[in-house]
């Protein structure tokens, strides 16, 4: 471990600077959800691709119902049906003077007709008063046939989706750096993009160390407890956007645990593993990675620092393996690992799919506790807490204990204490990361 202490933005400097996106690759399009785009997608087919009713009715031709009214029906000699996805009108007949075609939302506009009367405008062909629907196709064939009363006028183009209306060929649907969510994906589905060439989700292996860990539904003997950082660090890996692997608890022995990172890196953009950073005589994480360095790898290797924050001082960072893989080794402590995660593994992971933010945003709030907070000198504190976005308040939850794994699950707010401030006194503004 070096004896210069880092600050939280070096540390955070040093990681992002040597993390580059990954290289892009062409994915399915359900597969690309949350991914960034490298490429502006451009349009070729116009949105929609012809023009098409927007209402079940009628096409009719304008000056057929000018004027019409309930009282004085515009009478319409019904030629046949359009229904979505069909061309067009039977033998391509066309919508002549005193005609019209009963049509479906989404259909093709037939040949001749102007607009689209909604069928409740009409008596439905059925020679009563207002219609309030069509009658199915197959129990009421005779509805495509026959006179139709219309009993409100239209403008030109009324009820029809203009072809080209949303977006035209050789336009730009997406730009390069936007991210694939589920509006996107719609999009790129429909006009009929079934790939897109994005930069993958990083693959991150979390691996937890200690002998006394045991794996949650098995029995706890003396001196054990269960490994919880496993699974909060897979978990927040997977919410940050990455395919994450678990790997269990490794046991205290660094040529173990050497050989269970060197097995993970085949499937690893990114090994982050807990515990046994600190000074102690297992501390085994830098046993085994202190010594992975220029020797086996030649640029490859872990640093042990200790950093000016609270929690989470002791920290190693560095890359191993063959493809120098980045490495975070944070400290066991559940919430020491799990701030550690937020700072600074999320950013990593969002690096690495290309995003143009990668950090968790920020806030001010007051303070909204009954008692001053005290915080160490030199460290930055964060403290956890709950944001009431409402009152513009923050409310510490638990103490400032690494251990207090059930206040942390309470809070939605890291509370950020500066390094040089010892007390916050009820209803300071500070800032506060949203964890949500
Ligand atoms: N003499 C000193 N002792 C300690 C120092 C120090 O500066 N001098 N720093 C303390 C701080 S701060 C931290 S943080 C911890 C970091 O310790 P390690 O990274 O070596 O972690 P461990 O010793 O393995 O474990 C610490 C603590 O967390 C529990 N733990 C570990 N892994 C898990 C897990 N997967 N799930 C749940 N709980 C876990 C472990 O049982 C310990 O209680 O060192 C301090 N000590
Ligand atoms: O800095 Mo340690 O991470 O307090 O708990």
């Amino acid at each position: 471990m070096s004896s210069t202490i880092w600050s939280v933005d070096e540390h955070l400097d040093d990681i992002l600077a040597s993390v580059r996106p990954l290289e892009p690759i062409e994915l399915q399009l359900p597969d690309a959800q949350g991914c960034v785009l490298v490429k502006d997608v451009v349009v070729e087919v116009a949105l929609p691709p012809f023009d098409n009713s927007s209402m079940d009715g009628y096409a009719v031709r304008v000056a057929d119902v000018e004027g019409a009214s309930e009282e004085f029906p515009a009478v319409l000699t019904v030629i046949g049906d359009v229904a979505a996805g069909s061309a067009g009108l039977a033998d391509d007949q066309v919508v002549g003077p005193g005609q019209a075609a009963r049509i479906m939302t989404g259909a093709p506009l037939p040949a001749g007709a102007e607009a689209v009367v909604p069928v409740e405008w009409t008596d439905g062909g059925t020679g009563e008063g207002p219609a309030d629907g069509m009658r199915a196709h197959a129990d009421a064939p005779e509805g495509a046939t026959g006179e139709v009363r219309v009993h409100r006028p239209v403008t030109a183009g009324a009820h029809v989706r203009k072809r080209g209306s949303d977006v035209q060929p050789g336009e730009p649907a997406l730009a390069a750096g936007s991210v694939v969510g589920p509006p996107q994906i719609g999009l790129l589905a429909a006009i009929g993009c079934s790939t897109v060439v994005v930069r993958p989700r990083p693959r991150v292996v979390v691996l937890s160390t200690g002998s006394e860990l045991v794996q949650p539904g098995e029995a706890l003997t003396g001196g054990q407890i269960y490994d919880s950082n496993s699974f909060a660090l897979t978990a927040a890996a997977r919410d940050a956007g990455a395919i994450a692997y678990r790997v269990g608890a490794v046991a205290d022995d660094a040529e173990t645990l050497r050989a269970t990172i060197e097995d993970q890196l085949i499937r690893a953009d990114i090994v982050v593993t807990t515990g046994g950073v600190s000074v102690g005589a297992y501390d085994v994480v830098k046993e085994a990675l202190s010594s992975v360095g220029d020797a086996d790898e030649p640029g490859s290797g872990v640093e042990f620092r200790k950093l000016a924050m609270q929690p989470g001082k002791p920290q190693g960072f560095g890359s191993i393996g063959p493809d120098h893989t980045p490495l975070l080794a944070l400290p066991g402590n559940p919430v020491s690992a799990y701030v550690s995660f937020e700072l600074f593994v999320r950013p990593a992971i969002r690096a690495l799919m290309g995003l143009a933010d990668v950090h968790r945003p920020t806030v001010r709030a007051e303070l909204g506790s009954d008692k001053a907070l005290t915080s160490p000198a030199g460290r930055r504190q964060f403290l956890r807490g709950r944001y009431d976005a409402e009152a513009g308040t923050v409310t510490p939850v638990g103490g400032s204990g690494s251990h207090l794994v059930a206040a942390l699950a309470q809070a939605d707010a890291l509370i950020v204490v500066p390094e040089d401030v010892t007390s916050v006194e009820p209803g300071t503004e500070t800032d506060v990361v949203l964890l949500r």
